[in-house]
Formats: C-alpha cells, sequence, structure tokens
C-alpha cells in the first residue's frame, strides 16, 4: 500500500510525522521520473487526435435571443453564474444549469442537478446525445446546439506516463498536458474523477514536478475527519482553545510550508470552514483556533473531489466563491471505461510494478485476456484493475472477474480503434455468459427447463454452455 493509498484509509491510517492521525507526508523527492517518454510506440500520435469539432450555443428562445457562444475546447459550461462559460441570466436557469462537451461518443450534455432540468429536443435527460440542430430547454431559455466547420486544437501530451500514471489514449495525454503546466505554475488545481481514477496519483506527481518538489506534500481527507476536529487539523490550535487543547499545535497549511496541501473529497469541507479556506486562497493567511491574528502561510493547495462541485453549489452546499478558486484549473480524469485502449499498458506497467515474473505470468498478457478486460465495467477504475491483478498473480492464473467487475452498468463502450467483427464477438461472449449463468440459477441448473425458457434447443443450449465452460 502505498502513502497515498494510506492517506485514503479510514481515520486509523498510521501517522508518517508522527503528529497527527489524520495526515500524512509524501516526501518531495519521489524514486519515480517524472517526463519519461516510454519506449510504447503507440505513445506519439498525429495531429488528428488532437482535434475535436467546434460547435457554437445561440440563445433560441428566451431573453437575450440570438447571443451566441463559439467553444475553443471540448466542453462548455451553462447557467446564470457570470463565471459560466456561456452565462445565461435567467432565474428559471441554475447557476450551474449543465455541461456540454464533446465527448469519446460524440456532443453531449449533462444536467448538473439543475433545479428545472435539461430537456433535450422535448425529453428531459440527466444526460443526453446531441445532434447538430438539437434544441436544449433550460427552464424558460432554449438553446441550439450547433457544429461549427472548423476544429479547435486541444493540447496533448506527447508523453504516455506522468509520474506514477500511465495511460496512451487520448484522454490521458490530455490530462498528462495539462498536469504538465500546471506542475510549472503555482496554480490552484482542482483533480475531478470518479474513485480510482488517480487523483490522488496526480496530486503527488505534480507536485513532484513542481518547484517546490523538495518541500512538503501534506494529505487531508476532508471527509475521513470529523468536523470538528478538522478545523484545527488545517489551520492548528492555540494551547486552550478548547477541551483537550494542552499545547499548541500547527495546522497543515503551516506545517507544509513552501510546499504543497493536497485536501481530498474537498467536497466534504463543511460550510463553516469554507469561508476560512477561501481566506487562504484569496490572501494566503490563516488564523489557528483560538488565535486573534492572521499569519502568513505559503503554500499550494491541490483538491480532488469525486462529485460535481457545481451540483453541490446549485444545492447550497458548497460556497460558488470557493469553487471558483479551487477550480482555476479544472482536471477531469476519465474512467477506465472509456478508455480502454490504455489497458494493456496499464496491465504491464501494474504487473511490473506487483513484480510479476514474466515467465510464470504469460496468461496475463495475452491478447484474449486483454480483451476480456476490455469488457469488463471497472466500476472501481484502475485500483479495481491493480486488485484484479494482485488476485490474478496469486493463482498465476486469469481469475473469474466479480460479477461487480464483469458487469457493466450501461451500454457496452464502442472503441473504433479494435475490429468490429472482434469487438462484437466480445460483446456477444459477455452477453451470453452472463444470460446462461441467470438462466441456470433461475432452474437451479436443470438444463431441459432452462432450455424451454430460452426457447431454444436443448443441444444447442448444451453446446453454448460447453463453449464458455459453464457446468449446469
Ligand atoms: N493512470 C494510471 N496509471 C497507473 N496507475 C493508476 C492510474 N490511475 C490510477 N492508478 C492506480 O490506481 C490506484 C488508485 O489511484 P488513486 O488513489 O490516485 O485514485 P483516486 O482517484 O484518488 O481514488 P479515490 O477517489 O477513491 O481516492 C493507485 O494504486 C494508483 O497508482
Amino acid at each position: 500500500m502505498s502513502a497515498l493509498d494510506r492517506a485514503h484509509a479510514a481515520p486509523s491510517s498510521p501517522d508518517v510525522k508522527g503528529e497527527s492521525q489524520w495526515r500524512t507526508e509524501v516526501e518531495g523527492k519521489g524514486d519515480t521520473p517524472l517526463h519519461v517518454t516510454l519506449p510504447y510506440e503507440h505513445a506519439r500520435r498525429g495531429y488528428d487526435a488532437s482535434t475535436v469539432r467546434r460547435f457554437r450555443l445561440t440563445v433560441a428562445e428566451g431573453p437575450n435571443m440570438g447571443a451566441t457562444w463559439e467553444s475553443t475546447g471540448d466542453t462548455c459550461s451553462v447557467g446564470s453564474h457570470p463565471l459560466n462559460d456561456f452565462a445565461v441570466e435567467d432565474s428559471t436557469v441554475s447557476r450551474f444549469h449543465c455541461e456540454v462537451r464533446i465527448g469519446p461518443r460524440g456532443p453531449q450534455v449533462k444536467d448538473l442537478d439543475s433545479l428545472n432540468g435539461v430537456i433535450v429536443d422535448g425529453v428531459q435527460v440527466v444526460e443526453g446525445v446531441l445532434r447538430s440542430g438539437s434544441l436544449l430547454r433550460l427552464g424558460r431559455v432554449v438553446l441550439r446546439f450547433d457544429f461549427s466547420a472548423e476544429n479547435n486544437r486541444l493540447p496533448l501530451s506527447e508523453n504516455s506516463r506522468f509520474g506514477t500514471l500511465v495511460g496512451a489514449s487520448v484522454a490521458m495525454r490530455g490530462c498528462f498536458a495539462m498536469m504538465e503546466r500546471a506542475a510549472g505554475r503555482d496554480v490552484t488545481v482542482l483533480l475531478e474523477g470518479e474513485t480510482g481514477t488517480g487523483k490522488s496519483q496526480a496530486a503527488l506527481a505534480i507536485h513532484q514536478a513542481s518547484p517546490r518538489r523538495d518541500a512538503p506534500f501534506l494529505i487531508v481527507d476532508c471527509g475521513a475527519i470529523p468536523a470538528h476536529l478538522l478545523e484545527s487539523e488545517l489551520f492548528g490550535h492555540e494551547k486552550g482553545a478548547f477541551t483537550g487543547a494542552v499545547q499548541r499545535r500547527a495546522g497543515v497549511f503551516e506545517e507544509a510550508d513552501g510546499g504543497t496541501v493536497f485536501l481530498d473529497e474537498i467536497g466534504e469541507l463543511p460550510a463553516e470552514l469554507q469561508p476560512k479556506l477561501l481566506r487562504v486562497l484569496e490572501n494566503r493567511e490563516i488564523r489557528r483556533v483560538g488565535s486573534n491574528t492572521y499569519q502568513p502561510v505559503n503554500v499550494r493547495l491541490l483538491a480532488a473531489t469525486h462529485r460535481d462541485l457545481r451540483a453541490e453549489v446549485n444545492a447550497g452546499r458548497f460556497r460558488s466563491d470557493l469553487f471558483f478558486r479551487l477550480a482555476v484549473l479544472r482536471l477531469l480524469l476519465p474512467p477506465l471505461r472509456q478508455r480502454p485502449e490504455d489497458l494493456p499498458m496499464l496491465v504491464e506497467g501494474i504487473l511490473d510494478l506487483l513484480g510479476a515474473d514474466r515467465e510464470r505470468t504469460g496468461a496475463l498478457r495475452t491478447p484474449d485476456f486483454l480483451a476480456r478486460l476490455r469488457h469488463a465495467a471497472w466500476p472501481g477504475n484502475v485500483r479495481e484493475l491493480r486488485n484484479y491483478l494482485e488476485r490474478c498473480l496469486v493463482f498465476e492464473e486469469a481469475v473469474e472477474l466479480s460479477e461487480e467487475e464483469a458487469h457493466r452498468s450501461g451500454p457496452p463502450e464502442v472503441d473504433p480503434s479494435q475490429p468490429y467483427a472482434d469487438q462484437r464477438r466480445h460483446v456477444v461472449d459477455d452477453f451470453e455468459r452472463r444470460y446462461l449463468r441467470a438462466l441456470l440459477e433461475k432452474h437451479q441448473g436443470k438444463v431441459a427447463q432452462a432450455a424451454v425458457t430460452a426457447g431454444m434447443d436443448r443441444v444447442h443450449l448444451y453446446r453454448l454452455l460447453r463453449r464458455h465452460g459453464i457446468k449446469p
């Protein structure tokens, strides 16, 4: 378990510095070289991969009719707050109403838990696919989505590794490009993404590639610390500030002097602490609990969340001014299911990291094994993949994926870089395996009955079961 993983563990995590059970310091100088061009041929791609269709949003109905916004990247946030990409002033539009993004499956809109919802071409959606000419109703306002003739260029890194993170997909190299830029500047970065997508590792890597690398990197998990202790953890306290404060103690912002503070699960920061953190970001000063005076601090702040903080702002649980101070640079780490092309590289990297013997783990490197991994759901993302590979190493073979790993939550991802026939076969195989297992379970292994329900010949059912290695 890495120091970072420990920091995510429950409150009983061991304390690296021995002063607090909530705090973890990671040495500034890591062993891992940060900017490595890997010997993977596919790490470098052509110009095409870094372009995305430009799009336009135009107010088709409501105040400011005719107002238009054209994309410069791949995303547009829409809402009544003036700091949205496209600010639409109307009382029926939420502060952060929705986000339009050119994703792996084309243009999509996502409702950010707005009050009045998003209606695309007459249908209310939480996430919906758009086409040129789609009409989006947000409260009283209607926006029209159109593609423009030009493309936008998105910066992509030439590297397929940043710190301990690897990935050659366009999505990951887009992230690496942002991280490389973030490392060179002292900006606050908000890392977003599902669990296990590498947010903590990204924070560490940014710190280690920054001029602050020789100073401390301190992590506080805002979700793991009881609210009444968090203030003192962050800002420290004076002797006698509260019952049990037997001596004066520095908080992380003082301790990390010259370095970086990483606030994990920032969405859990209690409302009463939000203005205090805002003050740190605006004035670079803190006040210990029980003190009357502010003192300057020299830290860089990185934060992470698995939630969309804009939805938290809409719900009144997170201050919008704090959100904007945190999200000077927003970095969305993509889930594993959206970048199956990264699997070979991830598997290699993780197996090496786990010290797998090449000779004895050939079964975990075959195209067939990788193809099976591509079609799993990975709700826990790379962390789950790593856990699965650890299980395989114990048995030195490709063990069955658990139900949760194997089960997809939505339609299978389409990967146009794979041949049609291969991909279709894997989708069908996956469906057949799950269908057959459920069918046999329903009929307690009685094949004759199962065949009647399935509406197929018993011999055919036997053949299918044999093909998938399933015993009735
Ligand atoms: N792109 C990647 N390349 C290699 N390893 C990765 C990658 N992404 C994640 N990992 C590994 O997956 C595990 C989880 O990563 P990490 O703790 O950074 O995720 P997280 O997004 O912070 O998760 P959570 O939100 O649950 O805290 C770690 O072991 C990390 O090294």
